[in-house]
């Protein structure tokens, strides 16, 4: 099983190969990228750790550029996030069962309408629900809608517009959506896990609690995470590798 996990930055990186408890291989991609490839003991999942840059277009570019040269069984964007209260609290855990672009639509005098609405473009995408629910139960997170937005939401005015039109909302991020679009032009499965490092609510960044948040992601990699990635999706079976950075 080989998985590509893409984070924003380096510190996300590094806290999710730390808890995969191996030493990384450095592999050059284009454009200054590198994937951070590790291999787990004994012959577990390959997995390789991609930091993107922030927000969805820099995790759509990156993670298509791994994906086109590689043959993965699954795409997972994994980072720290902003929680819903009282779903995610400050140091939990979320895992995606639908990634959805909460700001790509148009305004209009009756209010934001999203792209699907207007017919020009999809807002989610879906996990595979067997993969979430065991993620979700691997790892004690909390299972539900990741919205990825552009901007971070700052205002208790924007956390409540948000809630409302996203009932099932556990936590927000910025690439979950990015991966998914990636991940779905090249035909594999996507999940999104989120260490929740603040909540999504009036700008504060003092109160962001970014070690622990990152000790929660390391955590999620140490334990379960990558059994229940294996134990629920099939190998890739027959074809040769042949991408450049296959193994
Ligand atoms: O300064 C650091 O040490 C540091 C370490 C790890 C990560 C960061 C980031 O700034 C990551 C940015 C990343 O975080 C996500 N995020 C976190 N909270 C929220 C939120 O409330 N709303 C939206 N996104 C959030 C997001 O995915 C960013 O890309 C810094």
């Amino acid at each position: 099983m080989h998985a590509l996990v893409v984070t924003a930055v380096a510190p996300e990186r590094d806290a999710v190969t730390r808890g995969l408890g191996a030493a990384a291989r450095r592999l050059p991609l284009p454009g200054g990228l590198a994937l951070h490839r590790v291999s787990r003991p004994g012959g577990g999942p390959l997995l390789d750790v991609l930091a993107a840059g922030a927000g969805p277009a820099a995790a759509a570019a990156a993670a298509a550029t791994a994906l086109a040269r590689g043959r993965y069984d699954l795409a997972v964007s994994a980072g720290i996030g902003g929680g819903f209260a009282p779903a995610a609290a400050v140091g939990s855990l979320v895992v995606a069962d639908a990634i959805r672009a909460a700001d790509l639509g148009s305004q209009t005098p009756e209010g934001f309408a999203d792209a699907a609405a207007l017919g020009y473009g999809v807002v989610e995408h879906r996990p595979p629900a067997a993969l979430a629910a065991a993620l979700a139960a691997a790892t004690g997170a909390v299972a539900g809608t990741v919205l990825t937005v552009s901007t971070v939401t700052g205002t208790a005015a924007r956390a409540a517009e948000l809630a409302a039109r996203h009932p099932g909302a556990a936590a927000e991020a910025m690439e979950g959506f990015g991966v998914a679009c990636a991940a779905a032009l090249h035909g594999v499965p996507v999940a999104e896990v989120r260490a929740v490092s603040n909540l999504v609510g009036p700008r504060d960044r003092a109160a962001w609690r970014i070690p622990a948040a990152l000790d929660a992601l390391t955590e999620a990699f140490a334990t379960g995470f990558t059994a229940a990635l294996a134990g629920t999706l099939a190998p890739a079976a027959g074809a040769p590798r042949t991408g450049s950075n296959d193994a």
